[in-house]
């Protein structure tokens, strides 16, 4: 059987294409089906990461912020926010968060306020309301690994706000890259002891017990309800990290 080969890919019998590359390439007239498969689609996340280290190399010092994309302006959890991202800048580290409503809003309205480098990776999803307007230095990304990654790559530390779904997601891919350590061990801080003490406390009193963690695992998380205690916990680690670095 006659082989067709493209590039490293040998193609044969019903698979070989009907059409040359180059002819699909010049064909501006061709079915566009193509745009829409696997190889192509790797070049969409090359490009994807491209643009996100390309808009994230001059941010400098940051911390990642997680929390609810549902916390109203009039919450409680708002005006802490607004100051986690304040405290942050204060410290003197840009602020990176999901760019949406709740939350990521008012962390990033609080980091801007302080004038400080307020930072929004945003995520394209069916219900999207686009990137808030405190937002300086904005990504809107099609893949949400990668934008996992930006906020992992670029962070010195990971604050936690309460949240759903989409925090603990964020939240435990921080916690398995330090436990593994495959990062860092950056400082993980949960802000709001009432709404956290209750995973704290099933993480030891039941993953411990059952071996499928350790308690030192436990203690990769920080829990507090003050902002200015949380920023503290990751400038004095990232410090005491600088200090001890070898030359
Ligand atoms: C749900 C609504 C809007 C969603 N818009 C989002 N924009 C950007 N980032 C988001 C959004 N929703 C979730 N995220 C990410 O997950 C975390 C919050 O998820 P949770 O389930 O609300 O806890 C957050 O840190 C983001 O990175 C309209 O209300």
């Amino acid at each position: 059987m006659n082989a067709y080969q493209r590039g490293p890919v040998t193609l044969r019998g019903q698979h070989v294409p009907t059409t040359t590359t180059d002819q699909r390439l010049l064909d501006n007239r061709g079915p566009a089906d193509w745009l829409h498969t696997d190889p192509w689609r790797v070049m969409r996340i090359q490009a994807e990461f491209v643009e996100g280290f390309g808009a994230m190399a001059e941010v400098g010092p940051a911390v990642s912020v997680f929390g609810s994309a549902r916390t109203k302006p009039d919450h409680p959890m708002y005006a802490l926010g607004e100051q986690v991202g304040a405290e942050l800048v204060e410290a003197g580290y840009a602020v990176i968060t999901g760019g949406g409503p709740g939350s990521m809003e008012a962390v990033n309205k609080g980091a801007d306020r302080a004038g400080g480098t307020s930072v929004g990776l945003g995520i394209e999803l069916p219900f999207e309301q686009g990137l808030n307007s405190y937002v300086h230095i904005g990504v809107n990304f099609r893949y949400f690994f990668i934008r996992k990654t930006m906020f992992v790559k670029y962070a010195e530390g990971f604050i936690v706000l309460p949240g759903g779904f989409g925090t603990f997601d964020e939240l435990f891919e921080a916690l398995t890259l330090v436990q593994t350590h495959k990062v860092t061990s950056f400082p993980i801080v949960l802000i709001g002891t009432t709404y956290w003490q209750g995973l704290r406390d099933w993480l030891r009193d039941v993953a411990v017990e059952e071996g499928t963690i350790s308690a030192a695992d436990v203690d990769l998380l920080h829990l507090t309800d003050d902002p200015q205690e949380a920023v503290r916990l990751i400038r004095t680690a990232n410090e005491e990290r600088r200090a001890h670095r070898p030359e």
